[in-house]
């Protein structure tokens, strides 16, 4: 996949490689010069051959052999050293490139909304654009500089080709053509698509391998393994197919010929030289032949090297070229546009004004011109059926997704008119999926202000009832959670995401009081942090259980997407509507908790 519809995958990398491009050329001309002084010794020995040839069998009367093999030395320890020089340049470019690539992919993906990474894990994200990253460093530190040496190098044989032999030259020359024209077929045309959808089956495989890894402990409480384990089998299955069609159907005669004629760069050298012979025997230049045959034998050595290079370097472009369509996955993330004049919101304010939405690739939409006004420091309630939409409503005051049509208003402002950072810094959240890092407790509550105190995390953490867990963990606030033992339940955790919250001090605070996963003790801590937390806020609320919204000063009840009903527990309950049947439902499943003993 290419970035844009022109733009080879080179000139892609080299735009991330910035400045550094300039050390990706020095390093490739450095390489062709080492190529050059590659081939030397090999003019030497032929040098050498000659002179021996000329005064055989009287080989004490040959001169310069000394002379010719320190000069050889000399070229190829030159070529050493600037096929060195290259690399290091090369190198220096490729690890800045990849360097730039994942900053310029983590940057990218600061700006994309947050609700971007609900179906798209902000790990397997990093770890893809990570890899990727790593994959193009191998083309730029040495598979550009080996074909720019490989290519150098062609150019030399065709010069030798006429300096000496031209018909022997040709004959060496002619197996490196076949080996590269096979191993161009290899690549090009509907090959290059068989392998595009050979490496489409391998990422679909390794997806599969993951869902199905992840789907373990549900597969093992259903009982379902042969159902769960098809999609991964197909995904095998279908891999396997592609391998084989690839291998057999694209690789195994170009692939053939390829290896044959790298190996055997030779193979029309010699019936060449006996077709020569007769000629140059009849024509009294049998020295100059076999001098001639000598030098090409020892220099389709180093066709066959250059041919082995080539392919190295090819099969670099292709991981490259993969790798480059990974990273325009996270590159084309859609991102939150900014206005260049953000405006302050006035108030604390929270207004949706004809507000619908739809997600991408949806067909109906999750919110449907809603309209609902909340005034500063009161507080507000979502509730409704589930799949109605609270949650889709909640998630667009701070912008993890922007409106389809409408638009939402904090402080009199409409969000996308606001600097990102100002409406983060507004409004503190508390989501069901809040995640605790893997580090103290300390530092998790820290992160919603990195400048407070140890003294202000500890009141947050005590003003969100969470002294009882501190009192329970062998260092305090310090230890980490989810190291030897130290697990927190479901309850504990959204304690401790309310201290965050309760640090952070924001004066909007949308919240979801699920408390699905807390047990009747959990239940009662977190309600009281729930008071700590929205005390004298704006706060919009997503209620699943209607007792903690009877106090709330207006009730929106959503619906598909809608506004259905709004008012006040008293009011709504009057009106005989949804709300007032969701009411009716609640104390029933009360009453029956109650006479089953079961706590609510
Ligand atoms: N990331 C998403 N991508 C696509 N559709 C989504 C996504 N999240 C929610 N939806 C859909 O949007 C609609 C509203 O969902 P939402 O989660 O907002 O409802 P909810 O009222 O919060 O439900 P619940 O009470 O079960 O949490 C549903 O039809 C849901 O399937």
């Amino acid at each position: 996949m290419k970035k844009s519809g022109r733009k080879s995958d080179l000139a892609i990398l080299l735009d991330y490689a910035g400045n550094y491009r300039v050390l990706t050329y020095i390093g490739l001309f450095l390489s062709a010069i080492a190529m050059v002084l590659g081939m030397l010794p090999y003019l030497c020995i032929w040098l050498v051959m000659r002179g021996l040839i000329t005064v055989a069998p009287n080989w004490s009367q040959a001169t310069d052999i000394g002379r010719y093999g320190w000069m050889a030395f000399a070229f190829a320890f030159a070529g050493i050293l600037f096929y060195f020089a290259a690399l290091m340049c090369t190198h220096l470019a490729a690890f800045r490139t990849a360097s730039n690539i994942r900053k310029q992919g983590m940057t990218h993906l600061m700006k994309t909304p947050l609700g971007f990474f609900d179906s798209n894990a902000s790990g397997l994200l990093r770890n893809r654009l990570d890899g990727a990253a790593s994959e193009t460093e191998t083309l730029l530190a040495h598979n550009l500089a080996d074909i720019v040496g490989s290519v150098t190098m062609f150019l030399g044989m065709v010069v030798m080709m006429f300096v000496f032999d031209w018909r022997m030259g040709t004959a060496c020359l002619l197996a490196a053509v076949i080996s590269v024209v096979a191993m161009f077929t290899m690549m090009g045309g509907k090959n290059a698509k068989m392998m595009q959808e050979y490496q489409v089956a391998q990422d679909y495989m390794s997806k599969a391998g993951t869902e199905y890894v992840r789907g373990i402990p549900v597969v093992k409480v259903f009982q379902q393994t042969v159902y769960s384990f098809k999609a991964f089998k197909d995904a095998i299955e279908d891999y396997s197919t592609k391998a084989e069609e690839y291998t057999d159907g694209v690789c195994r005669v170009p692939q053939s010929v390829n290896l044959t004629f790298t190996a055997g760069a030779f193979i029309f050298l010699v019936p060449a030289a006996i077709l020569i012979a007769p000629g140059a025997l009849s024509a009294g230049n049998f020295a100059a032949f076999v001098t001639n045959f000598a030098f090409y034998a020892v220099f389709s050595a180093i066709v066959s090297t250059a041919l082995a290079r080539i392919m190295f370097a090819a099969s670099g472009m292709m991981l490259a070229s993969t790798a480059l369509g990974r990273i325009s996955q996270v590159m084309d993330a859609p991102v939150l546009k900014q206005t260049n004049h953000p405006k302050l919101p006035k108030d604390n304010s929270i207004e949706f004004r004809d507000v619908s939405f739809t997600y991408d690739g949806a067909d109906v939409p999750a919110i449907d011109h809603v309209s609902f006004a909340v005034e500063p420091g009161q507080t507000v309630a979502l509730v409704g059926p589930s799949g109605g939409g609270k949650t889709t409503a909640a998630s667009l005051i701070p912008r993890f997704w922007d409106v389809t049509s409408g638009s939402v208003l904090v402080g009199q402002v409409d969000v996308r008119q606001t600097n990102p950072h100002e409406l983060m810094n507004r409004i503190a959240f508390v989501f069901q999926n809040n995640r605790l890092f893997k580090a103290s407790i300390y530092e998790n509550v820290k992160i919603a202000r990195p400048d407070a105190t140890r003294e202000e995390v500890q009141r947050a953490l005590s003003a969100a009832q969470c002294d009882d867990i501190l009192a329970k963990l062998p260092e305090g606030m310090d230890t980490v959670i989810g190291t030897e033992g130290t697990y927190l339940s479901g309850g504990e955790q959204q304690r401790v995401a309310l201290a965050r919250a309760i640090l952070k001090d924001a004066p909007i605070v949308v919240l979801d009081e699920a408390t699905a996963f807390a047990d009747p003790e959990n239940e009662s801590l977190i309600q009281k942090a729930f008071a700590t937390l929205t005390k004298g806020r704006t706060v919009i609320m997503i209620a699943h259980r209607l007792s903690t919204v009877t106090g709330a000063d207006k009730i929106i009840v959503l619906d598909e997407g809608k506004v259905v009903e709004e008012g006040t527990h008293a009011q709504l309950k009057q009106q005989n509507g949804m709300y007032a049947r969701m009411w009716a439902d609640y104390n029933q499943a009360v009453k029956w908790r109650i006479s089953t003993g079961e706590a609510v």
